[in-house]
């Protein structure tokens, strides 16, 4: 059977020690641990990336230290868990510089950035990639970011999501509004470089924000990046539905992502947007040998060297929940969804949308090591069927495929597993020309397509002033 959509890949990356493969820094072929501070290893992996045909890097990003597991730091940064962490903007530049379609997804919290100055952030980083970078919108989970940023306890999770709201409008006034097109005229005669009847200041002035503007930096090729968005609480998906262009939803099972998924198009719709504006991303692990018994070794040697307690403390910070609370009388117990403070998908992935009910004692057992249910291991061509059957059953649009010992797991998986996907026409062999929003749409422009809120913004309809 031939299946002719074709699948959208990022690497999920994070310019930090270590992301998601906890322990795994262990590993003889580890580099990133070291050299995730070295601005040629960023290069080097850009050019790895586009000899695969990546989409595009997606860099996550937090902006504190996981400290929900056992009350305390040291579990994360024992195993340098997404600690220490670098700032991903400064490695775009030079990695687009050494690539000419490999595209660049950056995550920025609207929690704590404010939108005047992330608004010329990334039209800065549009500037210097020529179109080719997108913004990952999230509002954070993490307590100890709120108190690095001067807030005894987080803001309230939903109230979250309306800070993030009112920041797009923001952002969309700064990006779409502020400047004409044609506002840099040049006039030598005149003596006149920018037109100043082209360049408004946008007055906002709502709940969260006051800004005057105008924009600091001209526009850029796409002008509002790709807007990425990964929250799958139902606050989460409704500002997805409205805002998005491409949503990476967290689901343990291609039903559940599907479940998602459908319900993120639906919202879509009406909020009047096409559905087809919007792709949806979900996790890929996968652990490829060129045999199935050289991938089962990797499979059991990586598991050996994981950190239960990184992983565990990876899933304190982002669900809320802190496992080593749990006392012996309580571990047969049902693990049951409780909504916090931090974030839905985590907490959900080992509660409601799990497989199979578990008990408090089997979810955290699911901590404790590489969670096979969640992991592709084989040889090329069955790590290629789980792959098509993963983007058939859940409907998604494309993968981040997650690192476990970086870069030697993205260089087998581009030497061994793509070829196959591009002999299936699961994948494409020439990239498309263009920013990343042509590379990914089919309505062939650079910039937000009608429908989408942030296009209403856009020249002569001039607001707020
Ligand atoms: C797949 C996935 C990846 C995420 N990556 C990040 C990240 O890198 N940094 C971050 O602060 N939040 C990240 N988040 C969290 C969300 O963007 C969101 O802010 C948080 O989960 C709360 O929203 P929710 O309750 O709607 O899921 C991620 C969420 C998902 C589902």
């Amino acid at each position: 059977m031939s299946y002719k959509k074709q699948m959208i890949l990022n690497a999920f990356e994070m310019t930090s020690a270590m992301h998601n493969s906890h322990g795994l820094w262990k590993h003889k072929d580890s580099k990133r641990h070291r050299a995730y501070k070295d601005i040629n290893y960023w290069m080097e992996l850009a050019k790895t990336l586009e000899k695969g045909k990546f989409d595009a890097v997606f860099f996550a990003d937090v902006l504190g230290v996981y400290d929900t597991y056992k009350e305390s730091k040291e579990p994360s940064i024992n195993d340098g868990l997404q600690f220490p962490v670098n700032d991903g903007a400064f490695v775009i530049p030079a990695m687009a510089a050494v690539t000419e379609h490999l595209s660049f997804a950056l995550t920025v919290s609207t929690t704590y950035e404010p939108p005047f100055g992330q608004a010329r952030r990334f039209s800065t980083l549009d500037h210097l990639t020529k179109g080719r970078v997108a913004w990952n919108i999230v509002t954070s989970y993490l307590p100890n970011a709120a108190r690095n940023f001067g807030f005894k306890d987080m803001i309230k999770h939903d109230k979250r999501y309306e800070i993030a709201d009112e920041y797009m409008d923001v952002v969309y006034k700064l990006w779409e509004s502020s400047w004409e097109d044609g506002a840099v005229i040049e006039d030598t005669e005149q003596g006149v470089l920018i037109d100043r009847k082209k360049i408004h200041e946008i007055h906002h002035k709502g709940e969260y924000f006051d800004v005057e503007g105008p924009h600091l930096t001209e526009p850029s090729q796409q002008r509002t990046p790709v807007l990425y968005q990964a929250g799958t609480s139902p606050k989460g998906r409704a500002f997805a539905a409205k805002h998005a262009e491409c949503v990476f939803v967290g689901g343990p099972t291609p039903e559940r992502v599907r479940h998602y998924t459908e319900d993120i198009r639906k919202q879509a719709e009406e909020y009047g947007r096409n559905p087809e504006d919007i792709k949806i991303f979900t996790f890929l692990t996968v652990i490829v040998g060129k045999t199935t018994e050289e991938a089962e070794e990797k499979f059991a040697e990586y598991n050996q060297l994981w950190s239960a307690d990184a992983a565990k403390a990876q899933f304190g910070g982002a669900s809320g929940y802190n496992v080593a609370e749990f006392t012996k009388d309580e571990l047969d117990n049902p693990f049951e969804f409780k909504a916090t403070e931090h974030g839905h998908y985590k907490a959900a992935s080992l509660t409601k949308d799990a497989k199979k009910k578990l008990s408090i004692k089997e979810a955290i057992s699911k901590l404790e090591g590489l969670d096979r249910d969640n992991i592709i291991v084989g040889n090329p061509s069955e790590v290629a069927d789980q792959i098509q059957y993963q983007f058939e059953a859940s409907g998604v649009d494309g993968f981040n495929l997650n690192h476990l010992v970086t870069p030697a797991d993205l260089e087998d998986f581009i030497e061994l597993v793509i070829p196959i996907l591009q002999e299936r026409g699961l994948y494409k062999k020439e990239y498309k020309k263009g920013t990343l929003r042509e590379k990914l749409f089919t309505h062939g422009s650079p910039l937000l397509p009608s429908g989408h809120p942030g296009s209403k913004y856009r020249k002569g309809e001039k607001i707020n002033n």
